[in-house]
């Protein structure tokens, strides 16, 4: 999947620091939200370099075959850890290819761990990777590969935003 001319890219020094909670999305998205009435509520945490973890407990509602995951459900999961990750490089971007490995199984009420990170990039595309386990980094239950576009917010959403459901709290992208 990775093109032949993809380029290395750098971290922002202005880019959440090692730890931290990348910004929030905005508070009703389905993958980040805070106040999303149905959602995954997933924080991403910025790693070292261009890396991204993130947890997510599966719950009964996630269910898809009789007490595992819904398949749609990990590849949203995905989509928000590894589409959170190029900004990173300050960079707001949307999916444009996500293509996913499911290797096992994954139990209601087990928590999927994921790591991801930023393979590089050429021009506007930002290629991404990531792998999800169930405690133990050595035997992944799935992996995804992914390529992002980067956006200009106002434009790319300028035409939908009268749509937008809004908090109480909070307005924006
Ligand atoms: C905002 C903060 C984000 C926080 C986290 C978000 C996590 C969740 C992310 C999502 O789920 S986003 C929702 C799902 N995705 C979408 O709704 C995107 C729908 N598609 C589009 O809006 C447009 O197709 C898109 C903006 C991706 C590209 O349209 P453009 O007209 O801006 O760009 P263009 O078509 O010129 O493509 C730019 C480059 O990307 C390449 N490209 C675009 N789509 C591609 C694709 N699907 N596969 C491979 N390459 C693709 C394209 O070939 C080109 O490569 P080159 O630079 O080499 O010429």
């Amino acid at each position: 999947m990775l093109p032949a001319d993809i380029e290395p890219v750098i971290r922002d020094p202005k880019a959440t620091p090692p730890g931290h909670r990348i910004d929030l999305h905005h508070s009703m998205c389905f993958g980040c939200g805070s106040e999303a009435p149905v959602g995954l509520r997933i924080e991403v945490i910025a790693g070292e370099g261009l890396t991204v973890t993130a947890a997510m407990k599966v719950e009964d509602w996630m269910q898809g075959g009789p007490g595992v995951i819904h398949g749609g459900v990990l590849s949203a999961a995905f989509d928000e850890v590894m589409g959170t990750s190029p900004l990173l490089l300050r960079k707001p971007v949307v999916t444009g290819h996500l293509e996913i490995d499911y290797a096992k199984p994954i139990p209601l009420g087990s928590t999927v761990h994921f790591t991801g990170e930023i393979l590089g990039g050429v021009r506007r595309k930002v290629y991404t990777r990531c792998v999800a386990h169930l405690g133990d980094p050595a035997n992944p239950v799935a992996a995804a590969h992914a390529l992002f576009i980067a956006i200009d917010l106002e434009k790319h959403f300028s035409g939908y935003r009268e749509r937008a459901v809004h908090s109480q709290h909070q307005n924006g992208a």
